[in-house]
This record gives C-alpha cells, sequence and structure tokens, in this order.
C-alpha cells in the first residue's frame, strides 16, 4: 500500500509522507517484519509507543500513533486521533478480500450459538459459509482454534482473506464488546448484524453498564451502514433501547421475539430435549421442531434465522434450518445420563444471567433435584462472583463451588466470594473431583449442570494452562459409574 492511500485511511489526513509504502502492518514490535507499519497502541498493560524503536530496527518503515504519544525514531511518525481504528482500517485494506456477506452478532449472552447457527442455516442454503468467534474459525474443511473472541485486525483480516479464498461467500462473527471496544471490527464490511441481549459482564474493563452498552452499540452506530438490517431480539430488558440506537444510526431496524415484528415468536412447548415453536413471518405460520436444549435456543435461533432471512436466505430454507441445529460445543450440551436417569449438561454459563437462564431451563424436566458445578474466572469482574452465588443457590438444589480458571488469582479466594452469597455450597478446589463428587451424588431425576467452562479445553492458574475439559471429565466420571 502507498503511503497516498494510507494517508486516505485515516483521520486527521497526515502532512506529506514520503514516497514508497507498507508492505505489512503490526501493532506487536515482536511480529514486525521489513517494510512493515508499525502501529504504537496504548494497551491495557504496555505502552506500544516504547517498542517503537525496536519495531523500526526490525525494518519497519514508518510508525503511526495516536497524537500524544512519545515516538522518536529514525522513520516517519505519522500521528492520528484513534490508533486503534487506523490499524483496522490498514488492515482491512492490506489483507482483503473478505467474504461477500458478514454478518456479525453482540450481546452478553448468545453471541457464539448465534454465530453457529447463522453458519448453518447459511450451510443449508447452499452457501460458502463460516463462523468466526469464541470456539474458533469454523468452515468447510477449515477448524481453526482462537484465542479472542473478536480476532485483532491483523489476524481477522488474514482469516477473511483464507475464507473468501477458500470460497466462502457467508460468514457469521461474533462482536465482543472487548473487539468493538478497540476496533477490532473497523473496516468488516457488514451485511447485517443482530443483538441478543445485556446483562452484567466485563465491569473490570468498562467502568459500568452505559459504557458497556455504548460499546456494543458501535456495532450499529458506526460499523452497520446506513439502511442495512439490524436484527435485535426484542423481549430482552435493553432491546428498545438498542432498537433505538440502530434506528438512531439509520439501520433498518427489524426485531424478533415475542415482542417482534419481523420475526413473531407465538407459541413455545419446551421439552426435555428440544423444543417446538411457532412463529410468524411475513405473514406465513412456520412451526417449526427445534432440536436444541434451553429456553434461551429459541432467542439465538431467532436472531440467527433474522440475520440469514435479512441477508438474502429464503425465509423457508432458514426455518427449516432450524430443525436440523447441532448447538455449539458446550453450550447446554448433554454429556450423558447415569443409569438412574439423572442427566449432565456442561454449559459455558460464566456470568450471572446465563447461569439464571441455563438454571431456570432445566427446572421444568427435573422431577428430582437440580445440582451445579461452577467457579468463576480470576482476574475478571469479581463483582459477579456472590452475585453468581446467590442465583446458584437459589435456583440448584445442590451447590458445588469448584474452580474455574483462576490464572493469577488466589483461587481459595474467588471460592469465599462466591461462598458468601451461598451459604449452603459444598466447596470442592479441585474441579475433577467436583464432578466426580456432584455425578455420584445423582438420583433418579435429577439434573447436573457443569457450568462456566463449555468447550474449553485447558484450565489456567498460577501463569500454567493445563488440559482440562469438563466433557472428558463428565464422561469419564459416568463411565467409572456404570463399571462401578
Ligand atoms: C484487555 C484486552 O482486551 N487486551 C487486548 C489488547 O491488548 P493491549 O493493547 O491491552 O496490550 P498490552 O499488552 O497492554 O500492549 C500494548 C501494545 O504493546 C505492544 N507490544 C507489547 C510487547 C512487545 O514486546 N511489543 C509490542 O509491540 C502490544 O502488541 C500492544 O499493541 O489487544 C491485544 C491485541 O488485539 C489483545 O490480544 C489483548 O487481549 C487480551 C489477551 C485479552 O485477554 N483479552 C480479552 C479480555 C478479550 O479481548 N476478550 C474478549 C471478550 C470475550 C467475551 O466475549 O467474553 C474477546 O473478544 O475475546
Ligand atoms: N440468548 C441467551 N440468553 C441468555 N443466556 C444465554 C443465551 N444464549 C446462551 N446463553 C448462556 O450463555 C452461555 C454462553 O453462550 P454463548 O457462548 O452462545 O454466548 P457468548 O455471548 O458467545 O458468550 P462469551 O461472551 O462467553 O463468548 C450458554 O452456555 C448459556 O448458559
Ligand atoms: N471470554 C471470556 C471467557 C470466560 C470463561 C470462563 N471460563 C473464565 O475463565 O472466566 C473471558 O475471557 O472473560
Ligand atoms: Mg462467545
Amino acid at each position: 500500500m502507498q503511503f497516498d492511500e494510507l494517508a486516505r485511511l485515516v483521520e486527521p489526513a497526515p502532512g506529506p509522507l514520503p514516497e514508497g509504502g507498507i508492505s505489512g502492518v503490526s501493532s506487536d514490535s515482536r511480529a514486525v517484519g521489513p517494510g512493515d507499519l508499525f502501529v504504537a497502541l496504548p494497551g491495557s498493560k504496555l505502552d506500544g509507543a516504547a517498542f517503537a524503536a525496536d519495531a523500526v530496527q526490525k525494518g519497519a518503515v514508518a510508525v503511526l500513533c495516536g497524537p500524544d504519544a512519545t515516538v522518536d525514531v529514525d522513520a516517519p511518525v505519522i500521528r492520528v486521533d484513534d490508533p486503534r481504528r487506523a490499524l483496522a482500517l490498514i488492515a482491512a485494506r492490506l489483507y482483503g478480500p473478505q467474504p461477500e456477506t458478514i454478518v456479525a452478532v453482540t450481546g452478553t449472552a448468545g453471541k457464539t450459538s448465534v454465530a453457529s447457527f447463522a453458519r448453518q442455516i447459511f450451510a443449508r442454503a447452499g452457501l460458502g459459509a463460516a463462523s468466526i468467534g469464541t470456539t474458533g474459525v469454523v468452515a468447510p474443511d477449515m477448524v481453526i482454534e482462537g484465542a479472542l473472541t473478536t480476532p485483532d485486525p491483523v489476524r481477522l483480516h488474514t482469516i477473511l482473506a483464507d475464507l473468501a479464498a477458500a470460497g466462502v461467500t457467508h460468514a457469521a462473527m461474533e462482536a465482543s464488546s472487548h473487539g468493538l471496544d478497540q476496533r477490532r471490527l473497523d473496516g468488516v464490511e457488514l451485511a447485517a448484524a443482530g443483538f441478543t441481549n445485556l446483562g452484567r459482564d466485563h465491569l473490570d474493563y468498562h467502568p459500568d453498564m452505559e459504557t458497556y452498552f455504548a460499546a456494543k452499540m458501535r456495532l450499529f452506530d458506526t460499523l452497520l451502514g446506513a439502511g442495512r438490517p439490524a436484527i435485535i431480539f426484542a423481549d430482552d430488558g435493553w432491546s428498545d433501547r438498542a432498537a433505538e440506537a440502530a434506528r438512531a444510526a439509520g439501520c433498518t431496524v427489524l426485531t424478533v421475539g415475542r415482542r417482534g415484528d419481523f420475526i413473531a415468536l407465538k407459541r413455545v412447548e419446551h421439552e426435555r430435549h428440544k423444543q417446538v415453536i411457532e412463529l410468524v413471518h411475513a405473514g406465513e405460520t412456520h412451526l417449526i421442531d427445534l432440536p436444541l436444549a434451553g429456553d434461551f435456543q429459541v432467542a439465538n435461533a431467532l436472531v440467527s434465522a433474522g440475520l440469514a432471512i435479512a441477508t438474502g436466505v429464503a425465509p423457508a430454507t432458514a426455518f427449516g434450518a432450524l430443525e436440523h441445529l447441532t448447538g455449539a460445543p458446550g453450550r447446554l450440551d448433554l454429556v450423558g445420563t447415569t443409569e438412574n436417569g439423572a442427566v449432565v449438561y456442561v454449559d459455558y454459563a460464566h456470568k450471572p444471567e446465563a447461569l439464571e437462564q441455563v438454571l431456570s431451563s432445566v427446572r421444568p424436566f427435573t422431577t428430582g433435584k437440580v445440582a451445579v458445578v461452577f467457579g468463576c474466572g480470576g482476574d475478571r469482574d469479581p463483582g459477579k462472583r456472590p452475585i453468581m452465588g446467590e442465583i446458584a443457590a437459589r435456583l440448584a438444589d445442590r451447590v458445588y463451588v469448584t474452580d474455574d480458571n483462576p490464572r493469577s488469582e488466589d483461587a481459595a479466594a474467588i471460592r469465599a466470594s462466591i461462598i458468601e452469597a451461598a451459604p449452603g455450597a459444598i466447596e470442592i478446589g479441585d474441579r475433577r473431583a467436583a464432578i466426580r463428587t456432584a455425578i455420584s451424588a445423582l438420583s433418579r431425576g435429577d439434573t447436573l449442570v457443569i457450568a462456566g467452562k463449555g468447550h474449553e479445553t485447558g484450565q489456567t492458574a498460577a501463569g500454567v494452562t493445563r488440559h482440562f475439559s469438563d466433557h472428558e471429565e463428565a464422561r469419564a466420571a459416568l463411565a467409572g459409574m456404570a463399571a462401578a
């Protein structure tokens, strides 16, 4: 990319730049190669400006930074108002092309599920489809594990270009609040965007709920172009405000749910492992056998169908595809049943609303007791710990408090802060032991939810990640019971 083209992408437009251009872009000095532009970002732990000289030594031909960054290097320095946005726009231009139809979904809970469902609907419609999010990149003949829900712009645009080259025309991606706030999605050309719900999460990063909501709304007010469809789940406490924000941005608001106008949910019959839903779209009634457990999956299915229909999938195809959905791994995922008929699920609820939803979802099908095994991650919003303790104590009959990913924190202190609000809880720090104890205590008619780690395959404590899978542990415990 020539410098004059780069100059047209950033604000304010920089002064005169030298001849020539850049061959790549990076915000990490460790990844800089000859000919690259280094973008110095002020981060949460470090200041990228401190690495500018390193980057130039490694061959960076220019440095882009914010207005006040302290950068003293022997290379042109380009100062812009928003270096994170500049990085994203430059990465989009350098590493494109993107699949022609990209949809993104935001919300506190349901993003991974909606992205997976939208991919499955696109695929059923015969389109080259992919999803990008917490569980990685999923495309035909391609599964790439990912570290972040919304990858950083350089990685994201490399992925999008690889997908486009592999014949993917329709991609569904998750827009996390960190990703939106850090401009990781700026430059992605969105055909439609969705909103599921808002609840307490990430208040270690966002100062309060209003700021958290505003970060989510960047999806509509900055990223989705005017006139493009915004699919809003209508039955959440924040739905009206989300619709208002999208409308104010000029998006075409299409609501789904019981209060929905685009897809109106009329009736739901919940069964243990599936639900039958009746909905009305464009004056036509559809009766759908949704093969997923959990009330919350109805909302996710409606948002994903809305995204697919709004981007051109025939309604009958989209609704037909809902009958074939497979849940995203680790989302109210049935692991097995004990010989005496108790049911064991692995779920990814690691925040209050999700835990509330999942425990409420299993109650109607539990003739015995509801049990839950969970903990809370370290280095994450400590305020949610007693809230989740209270929810577990209220909605489950047996609560086992264990470790999630303590990361750098004292695991016992995390457990104590949960138990403060769940006084009857059984404390077993070792997650494997907690799962085994909970499974061996199950009786006929009971349901156990092992919550918080879902699809994860590692447990991080004191800076070390060891292989750990709730699925494997639960299966082993169930097999052990059967053999005994
Ligand atoms: C708090 C947070 O979101 N941090 C993200 C952010 O890092 P940062 O800018 O704060 O990085 P920093 O370590 O302070 O460094 C500042 C700058 O110096 C640069 N640097 C640093 C060292 C060096 O030697 N050379 C160098 O150039 C860094 O590359 C960076 O540009 O930008 C990085 C690149 O995009 C991310 O990898 C990093 O994610 C960290 C690892 C993370 O854990 N993020 C989580 C909280 C996250 O983003 N989660 C969301 C939400 C999940 C959900 O839905 O629940 C997600 O989308 O995954
Ligand atoms: N629409 C929903 N409403 C409330 N809770 C939900 C909803 N969808 C999923 N959940 C709960 O949240 C958990 C995570 O779901 P999912 O992975 O789809 O959400 P996410 O937004 O991608 O979460 P994360 O931000 O952690 O990646 C599920 O296991 C379930 O407990
Ligand atoms: N993307 C989320 C996942 C949390 C999963 C949970 N198991 C935990 O470790 O807290 C985060 O990084 O905050
Ligand atoms: Mg996710």
